[in-house]
């Protein structure tokens, strides 16, 4: 099967996950975009009442266009499931996101949520984190400083450019840094010495945060527990 054919199919059983009035928070990336058309046929075709908040606006944008009632975390701050793609998936259901930009306010949306569930083709699962660029999201006037700093720490960091060579800003107006650090032996000691770094707003491991991972394979759709 096609790795779209698998982002559907957990796309499908994701939004089999969500029930009437509930708080849902809807992720962004490739995967989640399935997700989000799956769920919005479903309000569609079952009347669903739920109310969504979006981690970007390209994913608030189109939840809204297929029908769903997608508010801001001040009108909804406590929500019963965030669902949403990661670029790795290791033990522990440790994760890397952010290689669609949306690391922050997913970091933000996952956090609002009871249970945050892990969609992913089976490509995504690995043994250890660091193979995908750790992105990290930087305030503009602190790039050259937390650029240094990530490469006196071995982190590798090339800063996020557009194709045609200006400067990759997130949604919050930020840049971002990805590190190219091949392995991450101990995703907690690399979140901690990121994070420390004065002019980092956020970094894209995502530790002790997933509930469950659903991982689509060719012969089905297996479940990861953390
Ligand atoms: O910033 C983007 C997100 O973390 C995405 O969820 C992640 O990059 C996975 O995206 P995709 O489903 O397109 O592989």
């Amino acid at each position: 099967m096609s790795q779209d054919g698998e982002k559907r199919k957990v796309a499908v059983r994701a939004a089999g996950l969500v029930q009437d009035g509930m708080a849902v928070g809807i992720g962004t990336g490739s995967t989640s975009r399935m997700f989000i058309e799956e769920l919005g046929a479903r309000v569609k075709r079952e009347g669903l009442r739920i109310r969504c908040v979006a981690s970007s606006n390209a994913s608030h944008e189109l939840g809204a266009s297929l029908g769903l009632e997608v508010v801001t975390l001040n009108e909804l701050p406590e929500l019963d499931i965030y669902i949403d793609g990661a670029d790795e998936v290791g033990p522990g259901l440790a994760l890397i996101k952010g290689g669609g930009g949306a690391l922050l306010r997913e970091k933000i949306v996952a956090s609002a949520a009871t249970r945050f569930v892990v969609i992913v083709d089976s490509s995504k699962v690995v043994p250890q984190l660091g193979k995908f660029p750790l992105p990290v999201e930087v305030i503009k006037m602190a790039k050259p400083l937390v650029e240094g700093k990530l490469t006196k720490l071995g982190y590798n960091p090339v800063q996020r450019k557009h194709v045609g060579g200006s400067d990759y800003l997130t949604d919050e107006n930020n840049f971002i840094l990805d590190c190219h650090c091949d392995t991450i032996p101990d995703p907690v000691k690399t979140a901690a010495e990121i994070r420390a770094i004065v002019g980092v707003v956020e970094h894209g491991l995502f530790l002790h945060m997933g509930s469950l991972a659903l991982v689509a394979t060719p012969e089905g759709v297996r479940e990861l527990n953390p």
